[in-house]
């Protein structure tokens, strides 16, 4: 590979471009229709997190042995690794409904109250994005967490008055990418805290052959094993890889994946053998050819591949960073041996390096 070949073409990578990224962990349109049919209904068909899937078995065990609804439960994560399935889960489980909202749909206290006071005895109320509710109605929360009750306010200023509310005993199921930006007093109000981990290959192969059971389509280990590889550690990406592999396989081979077809079929939808696509491989490439490998700072790294500053460091980056191939610095960004050997290219000598320094953070 030289750098005529390859130069980093951007052209392309719009806005629109970046929805349609069949590596975002996200779900998108298509993804909410066909992950209804796709979600494991119990404890025994969650593949992986078997940490998670233990500790959680117990909290549910044993609340039903008393006849008590489950303890509030915290799950951790990136997008994409199970959380919302294993809330329904433990609804399931529990035998009770659910209801699924998210902070920020949340806004107002009064919002919170609504629904709050709306919940049937026992039921799992699915709070996504926990860290993004508002401040008035996360501390209505914590009373509600904790005793079961809520103040509602009535009136505005000296004449208003706080009129308690008694809830029904409901477990509260809350999801949140980043556990750290959560208050402590809501964390502390949660009796269990699960922290889902990215999933090894061996496990998206058993998402992947699950999901076409139920999608029934073919596909062989070597095929799902392919499929596995480039789905960066996240169920969501791996259903979503086998359902563009799978039209592949249907207009070139008769509906059977095997290995080929799958490196075929992700080939047109330029996933690489690692996961990288497109915008991936334009920084890593801009970064390794036009900078020597950096240290380069984000902003000129963005200028060059020709996208915002934040699509650089927050859509591209951490999955980057994630495989230890570029690293973040005090000086920019820079790239390890093994961008270097998986972009086929060979790092310069040290005689080259008289570049470094010259592009600041
Ligand atoms: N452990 C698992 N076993 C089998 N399938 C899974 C597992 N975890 C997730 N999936 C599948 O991946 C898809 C995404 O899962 P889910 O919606 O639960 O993720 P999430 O963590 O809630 O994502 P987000 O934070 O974006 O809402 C679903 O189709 C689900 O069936």
């Amino acid at each position: 590979m030289n750098w005529d070949e390859t130069g980093p073409d951007t052209g392309d990578l719009t806005d629109e471009r970046l929805d349609d990224r069949l590596v975002d962990a996200g779900a998108d349109g298509e993804d909410t229709a066909v992950e209804a049919a796709l979600r494991p209904k119990d404890l025994h068909e969650f593949v992986g997190q078997e940490k998670v899937r233990e500790q959680l078995d117990l909290v549910l065990k044993a609340a039903r042995a008393r006849g008590a609804t489950a303890d509030h439960v915290l799950l951790s994560g990136a997008p994409g690794l199970g959380k919302t399935t294993l809330s329904m889960i433990i609804a399931a489980e529990m035998g009770a409904p659910i209801r699924i909202t998210s902070g920020p749909a949340i806004q107002h206290a009064g919002d919170l109250a609504a629904i709050l006071s709306s919940l049937q005895e026992g039921e799992v109320l699915f709070l996504d994005e926990i860290h993004r509710m508002s401040r008035p109605a996360e501390e209505m929360l914590y009373m509600a967490m904790e005793d079961f009750r809520v103040d509602v306010i009535v009136g505005k200023g000296p004449g208003a008055t706080a009129i308690p509310l008694e809830l029904p005993p409901f477990t509260l199921v809350g999801a949140t990418t980043r556990a750290g930006l959560l208050p402590p007093p809501l964390r502390d109000r949660f009796g269990f805290t699960g922290h889902m981990e990215f999933y090894a290959p061996t496990e998206l192969e058993r998402v992947i052959h699950r999901s076409a059971g139920l999608l029934d389509v073919a596909i062989d280990t070597a095929g799902a094993a392919e499929i596995a590889g480039r789905s960066r550690g996240t169920p969501r990406i791996a259903n979503r890889l086998l359902r563009r592999v799978r039209d592949y396989a249907q207009v070139k081979a008769e509906g059977r994946i095997d290995r080929d077809i799958a490196a075929a079929a992700l080939r047109v939808y330029e996933v690489d053998a690692r996961g990288l696509d497109r915008l991936d491989r334009a920084v890593l490439g801009a970064l390794l050819k036009l900078f020597g490998g950096g240290p380069v700072g984000l902003s000129t790294l963005a200028v060059a591949v020709g996208e915002e500053r934040e699509t650089v460091e927050e859509v591209a980056e951490p999955f980057l960073v994630r495989e230890g191939l570029l690293a973040r610095t005090p000086r920019g960004r820079v790239a390890t041996p093994a961008a270097w050997a998986h972009l086929g290219l060979v790092p310069p000598q040290h005689g080259a390096k008289g570049q470094q320094g010259l592009f600041g953070a």
